[in-house]
Order: structure tokens, then C-alpha cells, then sequence
């Protein structure tokens, strides 16, 4: 009896090799190894007189039970790649303990307090390595995921900031694997892992944020901006949930730039429909409210695509129950009708759309000979020796759902973050104000907007202290290498956890964790402002390259200089417009208990009353 036992511990030993070696997640491999040794197994036992059943329960539990202590005990080994690396032994075991922490939506507070009990660098668990297994499987959905024990590093450390994300930096992480479905074979341009294809997809993206095409994006700002505003002026009593109408906002203005629809044709341009007030993004959320449920199925996908991130293997699992990946699964079929809806329609406009889909000259003799473009193929190798080939349809729905995320939650928590800190510093608020007016009719004047030093200070500080992507953007080594002053094993993830980096007092000082424009503007206007704070100015750090929130490098934030415009307009013209306060009773400190890192930033309510100004 002893030597069975002993015999189901060896297998479960070696099955534990296997998927050390392997580590497949494929469910019939799974099956086959999970479930198919230990059912073989069985048999052994039955002949020294249990029955079957008894057999059949006391294999498996030793099975699972040896196979879950080995790997366990292989992960907490000095043996482990990571070993050297200091992190709670949950983590160390284990990617899923890390995987319901982020389903609470505290990953950056979890992370923030980790490296204050471990120091720069913690190791957190374990990130699976997608390895394609041939071309053309590999297009289709044959990913199997291979991974050497909890191998992900969080560095908070500038020094790691280049090598990890510069332009010589890593490839994405497998992060991005379980955000994606694995049938789904065209991933939006964020998530792909391959550089030179990322390079290609990026192109257009470029192109769409290139001064000029910025130029034609500025009466779309304005005019939803002076929508909100004037929507914000008839409310009653001038009670507003504020986080909501600039989700409103951000979300009407990101459809609008995004695929202007056919409806804009018979708008002139700079004014709005007198008999529907439509502008004709195919988004009316600041006039209707968010009758589709539009943003709300955008936040709730944002949960479990973080969950299956941190665990792409069960992530995979996941998108095999429609139920679970619902929400998911409607906010991208929405996506999908717009972008098919805007390319039936056309635009007189050139919008985001318009850029993604134009690939050099080639593109519109193409579009002549045939209507489908999910069938165009055609390659001109350019200049970088990079393929332009044009998009097929699907790449355009898949990057056209990124630009409505990307676009749109990221201002929204950017403007409510800072006028959340700008009524909870009355002198700060009183600051931007006056800088503010001082533009008076010329408020909507970019140029004019572009250099106020407070406003710019007052979104950078919103930017430093919740930076919109909370826990930064994973990255993978497939090789042995060093991470500024780290040594990093082939197969480690890493990633740079933005908001306790931009909250170190070894890059911000004073008072890294309070809002503090002034920190922004140069010396010795800062000490003039502040004396207490800034007189001493050898004490005084501002290291700018640990502030990332655009992230840096190759696959940077492409939106960075559109956000720099919505941004400073909506603001603007709110500041001008309303007096702005919380609602009578609001609990301040709600606002970071509500506040939820879903790689993307769920927040909670933010009631403030509105009450217009009389001298603007
Ligand atoms: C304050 C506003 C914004 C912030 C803080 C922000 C931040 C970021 C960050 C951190 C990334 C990840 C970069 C990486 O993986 O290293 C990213 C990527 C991206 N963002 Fe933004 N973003 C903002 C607004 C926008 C806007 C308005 C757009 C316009 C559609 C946009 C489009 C994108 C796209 C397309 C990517 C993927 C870039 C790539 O993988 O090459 N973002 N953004």
C-alpha cells in the first residue's frame, strides 16, 4: 500500500516537470494530465481492497495534493529564476492571489504598500510566457502558455524605466493575452506583443495624432466642451454627480473623433443642429444620459479583463462561458457596429477613423476595386523596412474599440481627479481661476490655453497622483537581461506600478502624496507662491522622468497631445463657467475608497453643486 502511494507521489512529481517544462494550459492537455493520470492511477489501489470509489478518492487527493505541494515548494525554492527577489509568499505561489486582488480593484494600493514593506523591486507571482507554436496555428488560436514558476518583478525605480520601455525596450507581456480572446486573432494595437507588427499597426495611429490631423480635432473639443457646459448650466439646483457628466463628455467627444457618422454631413461646420442637437458622433450621452448602457458595459468589462490578465490560462477558460465575459463581449460588439456603420456611411471629416484606414496612396485605389476590406491585402515596404500593408476591417474594429477606451475614461478620470483636488485646496482652485479668466473671450483659443503655466501645472499633478493606468503596462523578457540596475532571468514579466513611482518622495518632494501645482512651476516663482514649501530649494525634488502616465518609448500613449487639448479646454471652460463644491454631506474619503484600478481607473461618484458665475 505504502509503495502505491509513494509510486502516486512520483507521478504527481513528475506530472509537476511536465508542466514546468511545458506548462500548457490547453484544456485537453489539462485534461489529460489533471484528470487522465490520476483516473489511470486508480487502478493501482483498487487490488489491496478498496473499492473503487475509495480508490478513486484517495488517488486523486494524494495526486492533486502532491502535485500542488511540488509546485508550491518549487516557487518558494532558493532554486526559483526569482529567488533573489523579495515578495509575500502568496504571491510567490501563486498568480491567482494577485488576480483577486485586482478583481477588488486595489492592485495599486496593494502594489504601493509592497514595495514599502519590500523595497524597489518585489517579485509578485506568476505571469504565463505565450509561446505560438507555428504560424499558422498561432494566427488562429493555438497559444500555449509556458511559464518558469511566479516569475513577475514590479520595479519602482526610474532606472528601470528606459531600458523596460524605451526604444530598446521589451516587448509586451502576456498581460495583454488574457485581455484578448484567444480566438479573437487580430488584437487592438495595445495588446499586441510582437514589435515588428506593433510597429506597423502603430503607423496610422501616428498619423491620426499628427499636428495636423489635430488641427481638424479642435471644433470637435469645442464644441462638445460647450456642450457639457451649457448642459451642466440647466440643471436643477446645480446638483451633479461631476464624475458622471465628464464621463459623458469625454465619452460623446471620443465617438465624435473616433468615426464621425454620416449625420455630421448636414451639420455645418462649428454649430449644432438647431432641431435635434445632434453632432453626429453616434454618441448622445451628455443630451440622452447613457440610455445604451454604454459606459456602464465599458466599466464592467474592464473587471474581468483584468482578472483573466493576471491569468490568461483561466482567462481563456473564461471567453468559453459567454456569460461570464458578457459585458465584454457587448462593449465590443457595440465597437464593431460603429466602426461598420462609419465606414458605410463615410465622413466628410478626417476623424480617427479616417487615419487608421488610409495606408499611403495605395489605400483609396483599392477601396475602389472592391468593398470589402477585410479582402485588401496589398504590401509596400517603406523607407524603415517596415511592411505597410493596409488594415483589414477587423484590425480597424479591434483599434477602433481601443480609441473608445483609451479616449474616453482616461480624461474623464484625469479632469474629475482634479477638480475632486482643486475644491479640496481652496487656494490652488482660486489659483487656476484667476489664470483662467485672464483668457476671458479668448477661453477657447488653443494657442492661448496651451501655455498657461497653472493649468498645465494642475493637470500634471492630477496626472502624477492618479495616473489614469494605475499599475503601468506589462512588458516580458524572453531572454536573460538587465533592467537598469536589475538582473532579470528570461521569462520574467515586469512592469513599473505608475502610481507609487510618481508618489516616491525620491522623485517628488515635498509632499509627494498631497496635490501641490506649485511643485510644477519653476523656482523662484514656486517659493514666492509657497514659501514654507519651496524656499529651500536644495530640498526640493522634481525628477521628471518618473513621471510616466503617458508611458514612454515605442508604444507610448500615441493620444498624449489630443488628451493635452480636451483636457485643457474642458477645464477651462468649466472653470470659467461654475463655481464648483461637493454637495452637502459628501464624504471626501469615498473618493479613494471608490476609486478601482481595472487597468483602466473605475471611480466612484463625485457630487458637486454648479453654481454659474456671474463675472467670468
Ligand atoms: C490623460 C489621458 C491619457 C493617458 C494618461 C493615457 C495613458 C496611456 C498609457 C499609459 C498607455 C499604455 C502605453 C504602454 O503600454 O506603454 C496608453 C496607450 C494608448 N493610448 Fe492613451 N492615454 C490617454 C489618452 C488617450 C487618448 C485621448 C487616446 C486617443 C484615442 C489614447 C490612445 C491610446 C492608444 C491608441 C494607445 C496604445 C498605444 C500603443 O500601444 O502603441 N490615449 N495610453
Amino acid at each position: 500500500m505504502i509503495k502505491v502511494v509513494l509510486r502516486l507521489k512520483s507521478c504527481a512529481q513528475f506530472t509537476h516537470l511536465i508542466f514546468k517544462r511545458t506548462e500548457t494550459h490547453e484544456p485537453l492537455y489539462l485534461v489529460a494530465l489533471l484528470l487522465g493520470v490520476p483516473a489511470a492511477l486508480t487502478s493501482l489501489l483498487v487490488p489491496h481492497g478498496s473499492s473503487i470509489i475509495v480508490a478513486g478518492i484517495v488517488t486523486f487527493l494524494t495526486f492533486w495534493g502532491t502535485l500542488g505541494a511540488s509546485v508550491i515548494a518549487y516557487r518558494l525554492s532558493p532554486w526559483h529564476p526569482l529567488a533573489k527577489y523579495p515578495g509575500p509568499l502568496a504571491c510567490k505561489a501563486s498568480k491567482l492571489w494577485l488576480a483577486f486582488i485586482a478583481l477588488r480593484g486595489k492592485q495599486h494600493t496593494y502594489y504601493a504598500k509592497l514595495h514599502d514593506q519590500y523595497g524597489d523591486v518585489v517579485r509578485i507571482g506568476k505571469s504565463p510566457r505565450a509561446l505560438s507554436i507555428g504560424r499558422t496555428r498561432a494566427r488562429h488560436r493555438a497559444l500555449i502558455y509556458r511559464a518558469i514558476g511566479p516569475n513577475e518583478l514590479s520595479i519602482r525605480d526610474v532606472a528601470a524605466i528606459a531600458p523596460m520601455m524605451g526604444p530598446h525596450g521589451l516587448p509586451k507581456g502576456p498581460f495583454w493575452d488574457g485581455r484578448v480572446p484567444e480566438a479573437q486573432t487580430v488584437k487592438p494595437l495595445l495588446a499586441l506583443r510582437d514589435k515588428t507588427e506593433h510597429t506597423r499597426r502603430r503607423r496610422p495611429w501616428t498619423r491620426a495624432f499628427s499636428t495636423a490631423a489635430l488641427k481638424g480635432y479642435e471644433h470637435f473639443i469645442t464644441i462638445r466642451s460647450v456642450q457639457l457646459v451649457e448642459a451642466l448650466e440647466n440643471q436643477p439646483n446645480g446638483e451633479v454627480d461631476f464624475a458622471q457628466w465628464l464621463s459623458f463628455f469625454s465619452y460623446d467627444l471620443i465617438n465624435d473623433l473616433a468615426w464621425v457618422t454620416f449625420e455630421i454631413l448636414l451639420q455645418p461646420l462649428g454649430l449644432k443642429c438647431t432641431s435635434c442637437s445632434r453632432f453626429g458622433g453616434g454618441s448622445e450621452m451628455i443630451r440622452d444620459g447613457d440610455i445604451k448602457g454604454m459606459w456602464h458595459l465599458m466599466e464592467a468589462s474592464q473587471r474581468i479583463s483584468t482578472f483573466m490578465s493576471h491569468v490568461p490560462w483561466l482567462g481563456a477558460l473564461f471567453f468559453r462561458f459567454p456569460n461570464v465575459v458578457k459585458n465584454l463581449k457587448a462593449f465590443r460588439e457595440n465597437c464593431q457596429n460603429c466602426a461598420i456603420a462609419r465606414k458605410n456611411h463615410g465622413s466628410p471629416h478626417k476623424d480617427i477613423f479616417h487615419h487608421l484606414v488610409r495606408r499611403g496612396h495605395a489605400f483609396s485605389s483599392l477601396e475602389e476595386k472592391t468593398n470589402c476590406l477585410m479582402h485588401m491585402y496589398i504590401v509596400q515596404i517603406d523607407e524603415d523596412g517596415v511592411s505597410d500593408t493596409p488594415p483589414t476591417m477587423a484590425e480597424i474594429v479591434s483599434d477602433g474599440g481601443l480609441a473608445i477606451i483609451a479616449g474616453s475614461d482616461t480624461i474623464s478620470n484625469v479632469v474629475t481627479n482634479l477638480f475632486y483636488f482643486l475644491i479640496s485646496n481652496p487656494t490652488a482652485y482660486k489659483r487656476l481661476q484667476a489664470e483662467i479668466d485672464e483668457l476671458g473671450d479668448q477661453v477657447t483659443d488653443y494657442a492661448k490655453q496651451a501655455p498657461l503655466p497653472y493649468l498645465n501645472a494642475a493637470i500634471n499633478e492630477s496626472l502624477r497622483l492618479f495616473p489614469p493606468v494605475l499599475s503601468g503596462s506589462q512588458r516580458h523578457t524572453d531572454i536573460n537581461t538587465a533592467i537598469g540596475p536589475y538582473y532579470v532571468p528570461a521569462g520574467t514579466s515586469t512592469f513599473v506600478p505608475s502610481f507609487s513611482l510618481q508618489r516616491n518622495p525620491r522623485y517628488f518632494s515635498p509632499l509627494p502624496n498631497t496635490f501641490l501645482p506649485e511643485r510644477w512651476l519653476p523656482y523662484p516663482l514656486q517659493a514666492e507662491l509657497e514659501p514654507e514649501l519651496f524656499s529651500d530649494h536644495e530640498n526640493v525634488v522634481l525628477n521628471t522622468n518618473a513621471f510616466v502616465p503617458f508611458s514612454v518609448g515605442p508604444s507610448n500613449c500615441v493620444g498624449k497631445n489630443l488628451a493635452w487639448m480636451e483636457m485643457r479646454m474642458v477645464v477651462c471652460l468649466l472653470i470659467q463657467a461654475f463655481e464648483v463644491r461637493f454637495a452637502e454631506g459628501y464624504d471626501t474619503t469615498r473618493w479613494y475608497e471608490d476609486m478601482m484600478d481595472y487597468f483602466v481607473i473605475v471611480k466612484g461618484e463625485l457630487p458637486v453643486v454648479l453654481t454659474p458665475r456671474k463675472h467670468k
